[in-house]
């Protein structure tokens, strides 16, 4: 599994062993051996609504759990009232340890950046092929936080009625990226996608993208409103979608007994303007490019494989990798680089 260094208190909510801890662990794990599994669906306000047993459940971190955060996508055992009744509060009383953590800092500026789903194991980039236009950079920088994360990127290019897909996506071929097209028949027609449905099946996707590029419309699809778990979470945060700012999951099917659902979860997220991306080490996105990792060993220390030392360009010219990865693999790494418009 992939290691992550420690960031903020509030988002390092791995549990670990911890020798100075105040509480020894062996008191507090029989105490909560009847707690149920859930996933937290959505965040408001440090109010938690997760999926139990097929319920919708409101609830609060229980204070042991101190400053840790919870995000969601978490795995936690929670115990109390997990009727989901009205008016009914369980707490968690665990937050299971994470497979991985998309992170992002609200721009480059800003040094603290936030966990905002955990346990996914897959971006979904939503762009429009027109109205809003494709916007590459971000498209890029999306790519590298999905890298940097150690999640599989799936581009997914909506509004194909308006403009054809065929130039954007030559710009990603190099790339090897997975891909869906949609559009606005399609859609109306039944649904999204089959192809869309099968790269999604069975995974945790996260969905990102710029505002007005139809996630919504996208995600409304891909669950219908029968099973729709968390219809009533807006009656439960007394907000409305558009209003809403923090990620809401969505089990595409069953949303299964304990929280899991075998058919997979899509994670909803806000329209973002920006994806600020000061948390990411080049290391980790160059990992993503297994043919051009092997020659970076023969790099200067510290390269940033857009320099006259760069090992690369001849590992390229000696035919080791194709010239188009690299020029790929440099452009995106130029895009941590803050521009006018990101
Ligand atoms: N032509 C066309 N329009 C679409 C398509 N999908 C969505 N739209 C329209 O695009 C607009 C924005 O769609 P939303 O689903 O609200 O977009 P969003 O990305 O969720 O936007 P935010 O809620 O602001 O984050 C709406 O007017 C949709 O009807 C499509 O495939 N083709
Ligand atoms: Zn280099």
């Amino acid at each position: 599994m992939r290691r992550y260094g420690k960031h903020t208190d509030e988002d390092d909510i791995r549990v670990r062993p911890s020798r100075r801890g105040t509480r020894p662990r062996t008191h507090t794990r029989p105490k909560h051996e009847d707690a149920s599994g859930g996933r937290v669906l959505t965040v408001d306000r440090g109010r938690l609504t997760c999926l139990v047993e097929g319920r919708t459940v409101t609830a609060m971190k229980a204070r042991e759990l101190g400053r840790k955060g919870v995000v969601v996508g978490d795995r936690v055992a929670l115990v109390g009232d997990l009727s989901g009744a009205k008016d009914t509060l369980a707490r968690v009383v665990r937050v299971e340890e994470r497979t991985s953590v998309l992170r992002r800092t609200a721009d480059d500026n800003e040094p603290y950046e936030r966990v905002i789903v955990a346990n996914a194991d897959q971006l979904a980039i939503v762009t429009a092929l027109a109205d809003p236009e494709p916007r590459p950079r971000l498209v890029d920088r999306c790519l590298v936080a999905a890298y940097d994360a150690g999640l599989d990127p799936l581009l997914v290019l909506t509004k194909s009625d308006l403009a054809p897909a065929g130039p954007l996506l030559d710009t990603y071929a190099p790339l090897g990226l997975r891909y869906a097209v949609t559009s606005r028949q399609q859609l109306e027609r039944g649904g999204p996608p089959a192809e869309l449905l099968e790269l999604l099946r069975g995974r945790t996707t996260v969905c990102v993208g710029h505002s007005g590029v139809g996630k919504t419309t996208l995600v409304n699809a891909l669950v219908p409103e029968r099973q729709r778990a968390t219809g009533d979470v807006n009656a439960i945060t007394g907000r409305g979608r558009h209003t809403t700012t923090a990620a809401l999951a969505l089990p595409l099917a069953d949303g299964g007994s304990d929280g899991d659902s075998d058919d997979g979860w899509v994670i909803d997220t806000p329209g973002v303007r920006s994806f600020g991306l000061n948390h990411v080490q080049l290391s980790r996105v160059i990992h993503a490019f297994p043919d051009l990792e092997a020659g970076a060993a023969e790099c200067p220390r510290a390269c940033s494989h857009n320099e006259p030392g760069c090992a690369l360009d001849r590992w390229v010219a000696e035919g080791h990798a194709d010239p188009a990865r690299l020029a790929s693999l440099r452009r995106l790494l130029a895009t941590r680089e803050r521009r006018e418009g990101d």
